[in-house]
């Protein structure tokens, strides 16, 4: 039988994303704590309807110990509403943990810089290297899209709903926050790749060291010229010339030196600090 809106009953909400908003549900069968992401889909053109509908059906498919696992999804008609029901992350997003370290003064543990490294590798490889189909590009990670669980491991979260969100049309597309994570290609008109991610990623991961982005400006002329540079500073000098030297190449200008999902697995110092932790 189809799910249905009753059978779940409103917690409270959690917060609202460029797409709509995000309430925190409890399924009454069995009490299970869940998400639902309210999406409006009534301003929406046919083609950016079949997106979203192709979207959502992506991520049934990404299943990932370190992807926000989807549930289910419950259409609306007569509020033209989608209701995308996903597992709900107790240890909140990363942008919230990096902000209460900054207001601290307290820099995050290397230990678990590596982990979060390691994980959202692997939930990257989950979507790059797609066993039956073509490679799933998140497009939109930054810290308020990675959250953690309970034992704080990684959970990437709004998957695809980014781009869905990034066509032309939708209001989602006018820029909220200031776009630190963009990658050169990006800055320079060119297309969004595989390794557009591995930039994002590089600066997600910088800014948990750093408690600050790899590349900031006052307005967008003049952090398009740092991300085109390449011109960052080393992160903290209590943190490892190791940390430092993976997420560098993270950050990589030249697309073709920047390395790919498998090379950065196949790296002896990430290869090397993944067999100590599992
Ligand atoms: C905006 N934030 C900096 C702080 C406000 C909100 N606190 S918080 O740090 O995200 C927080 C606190 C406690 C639990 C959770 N768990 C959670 N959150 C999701 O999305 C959050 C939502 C994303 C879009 C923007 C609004 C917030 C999930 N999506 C799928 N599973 C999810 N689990 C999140």
């Amino acid at each position: 039988s189809k799910t249905a809106l009753d059978d779940f009953e409103v917690i409270s909400t959690i917060g609202t994303g460029s797409y709509g908003t995000c309430k925190k549900i409890k399924r009454k069968r069995d009490g299970k704590v869940l998400v639902w992401k309210e999406l409006d889909y009534g301003a929406m053109s046919e083609t950016e309807k079949q997106m979203l509908v192709s979207e959502v059906n992506l991520l049934r498919e990404l299943r990932s110990p370190y992807i926000v696992k989807y549930y289910d999804r419950i259409i609306d008609r007569a509020r033209t509403t989608i209701y995308i029901i996903m597992e709900y992350c107790k240890g909140g997003d990363l942008a919230t943990i990096i902000a209460k370290h900054k207001r601290d003064g307290q820099y995050l543990d290397e230990e678990f810089i590596w982990k979060i490294l390691i994980q959202l590798t692997q939930a990257l490889q989950e979507c790059h290297q797609r066993k039956n189909g073509r490679a799933v590009l998140h497009r939109d990670m930054k810290p308020a899209n990675v959250f953690l669980d309970t034992d704080r491991n990684v959970k990437l979260g709004d998957f695809g709903l980014a781009r869905v969100l990034h066509h032309e049309t939708s209001f989602a597309n006018t820029y909220v926050g200031t776009p630190y994570y963009m990658s050169p290609e990006l800055v320079n008109n060119q297309s969004y790749n595989e390794k557009s991610d591995i930039w994002s990623m590089g600066c997600v991961l910088y800014e948990l060291c750093a408690l600050h982005p790899p590349f900031t400006a006052s307005n967008q002329t003049e952090l398009n010229r740092k991300i085109r540079l390449g011109d960052f500073s080393r992160i903290p000098a209590c943190l490892s010339d190791d940390l430092n030297n993976v997420i560098s190449k993270m950050l990589h200008v030249e697309v073709s030196q920047r390395p790919s999902i498998e090379e950065l697995l196949a790296d002896p110092i990430v290869s090397g600090r993944r067999s100590r932790m599992e």
